[in-house]
């Protein structure tokens, strides 16, 4: 069988990231995302820095570090860019409308959420089998807290009436965040109020952060079966 179209939303993907990459202009600072749709956008970010585009970059995680490094990108951090021009990143949820959304089922929720913040504008990459009605749907919120007392701020996150699960890796070991945190899969089902449950989750002491994404995405780019389509916030 030929490769080509052997996967169809694969290429969507990396069209959708290309797209999305294609908004990069010279002298911009942007913000790399996590994961595998922000990797398809971080190896296009690569082919135009090989093309002659110069830009720099700040990671949302160790990983996407090591790629764009890897691809010659020259890398800062905010003590020389506080504010960037853009930043680019994948999502694990995205509301139809509201355009909010779930993030962090890679782990790396604290860094995207500095990096989304410090951006003037926020581009999100995403497959249409992650836009849903209302956040929680299909994704828990993963929610970073610090290994003290990680048991006493889940209890507390389950009286918000989440049920609260203990990131674990396939090997067993605990998932340990880049920042040396620890993650609750926190399981809300759908959401009715997700700027309340963001403010409520992140008054428990031991939250450092969640990965309720409310009211920062400028755009999002879906990649479905009929193309690509551009979401923006109203
Ligand atoms: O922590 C991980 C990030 O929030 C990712 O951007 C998110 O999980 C989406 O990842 P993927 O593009 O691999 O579905």
């Amino acid at each position: 069988m030929s490769g080509q179209n052997s996967d169809p939303m694969g290429e969507l993907k990396r069209r959708a990231a290309e797209e999305a990459a294609a908004m990069v202009q010279d002298g911009m600072a942007v913000g790399l995302g996590t994961g595998s749709t922000a990797a398809l956008m971080i190896d296009a970010l690569g082919r135009r820095w090989a093309d002659g585009l110069r830009f720099v970059g700040i990671p949302t995680s160790e990983r996407s570090a090591e790629q764009a490094r890897a691809l010659g990108i020259t890398l800062v951090d905010f003590s020389t860019h506080a504010q960037l021009d853009l930043a680019i990143d994948g999502a694990d949820e995205v509301e139809r409308g509201s355009l909010d959304l779930i993030k962090g089922l890679g782990g790396a929720l604290l860094r995207e959420k500095i990096v989304a913040a410090a951006a003037r504008r926020f581009v999100v990459i995403v497959d249409e089998g992650k836009l849903v009605d209302h956040l929680g749907s299909r994704s828990p919120v993963p929610v970073e807290v610090t290994p003290f007392g990680w048991e006493s701020t889940a209890r507390q996150l389950g009286e918000l009436g989440a049920r609260v699960a203990l990131r674990i890796k396939r090997d067993g070991e605990l998932f340990v965040t880049d920042g040396g945190n620890l993650i609750l899969d926190c399981t809300f089902g759908p959401i009715e109020d997700p700027r309340a449950l963001e403010a409520a989750i992140g008054d428990i002491v031991g939250v450092i952060e969640s990965g309720l994404f409310v009211h920062r995405t400028s755009e999002v780019i879906v990649a479905g079966r009929q193309g690509l389509t551009r979401l923006v916030a109203a």
